[in-house]
């Protein structure tokens, strides 16, 4: 762990507990200062398809600020998924520096990885990936226990998770029951319940009409000032473009200005 964790004390943490107060703690530093949450220093990735190596990321740089809305806009295989599951721990890069909050993901392990995703970001997907057995409070609830939330905490948490996002009347319904825009702001209130202090959305309007669509930002503009969160979204539509605080522009796995 010696790596991971960068000393602002002279103790290192021990035990998850304290692990989780530290994440905590440099989160909400981190609010206040105003440095970034999340640097992206010359990222590459590629792959090995067959015997041909796919060179999709090829030098990225980026930066995302505290309580920002940031879109990653681009064609379609450019890369914007493959940089979403970099920032989000889920996999790692070539070459290049990820630096989010305190923690280096270039060079943690899948299971150091996994304790700050747990607790530090929330995903959302186009295709909402709801429990379709779970009522919406009980997908709501999954969250926070996988998250190793005190159960004490729960019923407080995923009330006002829903009614933040407007579903105070849906609670009880279980996906099927729901329109594809109440689904996602289920799914919304999932990624938020355990406090993250970064939300990486994955066109999350893509299979909403445009009317839909705009609540789902609308939702996402009071996470903001509410939750004291950051979002980082990909969408191919220019309406939603607007609402964003900046836009990344990919083009064959590079930003362009
Ligand atoms: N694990 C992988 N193995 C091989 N190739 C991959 C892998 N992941 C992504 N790619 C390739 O990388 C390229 C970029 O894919 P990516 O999903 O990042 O694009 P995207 O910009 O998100 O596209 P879309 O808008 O269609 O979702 C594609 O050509 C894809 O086939």
């Amino acid at each position: 762990m010696a790596n991971w964790f960068r000393k602002e004390s002279t103790a290192e943490p021990t035990s998850t507990e304290e692990k989780a107060d530290l994440f905590e703690m440099q989160a909400s530093s981190r609010a206040l200062s105003h440095s970034p949450l999340l640097t992206v220093s010359g990222v590459h990735r590629s792959f090995q398809v067959g015997g041909e190596r796919l060179e999709v990321l090829k030098g990225i740089e980026m930066e995302l600020k505290p309580l920002q809305l940031v879109m990653l806009k681009g064609r379609s295989g450019s890369g914007k998924t493959t940089l979403l599951n970099l920032i989000g721990g889920l996999d790692q890069p070539n070459e290049g520096e990820i630096m989010f909050l305190d923690h280096a993901f270039h060079l943690g392990s899948d299971d150091e990885r996994t304790l700050v995703r747990r607790k530090e970001i929330g995903f959302i997907f186009q295709s909402y990936a709801l429990m379709p057995l779970l009522s919406a409070w009980e997908n709501v609830e999954l969250a926070l226990r996988m998250a190793g939330v005190p159960r004490s905490e729960w019923k407080e948490r995923v009330a006002y998770c829903l009614e933040l996002v407007g579903l105070g009347k849906r609670m009880y319904h279980r996906p099927f029951e729901l329109s594809g825009g109440e689904q996602q702001r289920v799914a919304i209130a999932k990624a938020i319940a355990h406090r993250p202090s970064l939300i990486l959305a994955d066109e999350p309007t893509a299979e909403l009409d445009s009317q839909m669509g705009a609540q789902i930002m609308s939702v996402f503009r009071s996470m903001i000032a509410t939750e004291q969160v950051t979002i980082c979204m990909t969408t191919h539509d220019p309406t939603i473009l607007e609402v964003a605080d900046h836009v990344y522009e990919m083009v064959d796995g590079k930003f362009v200005s």
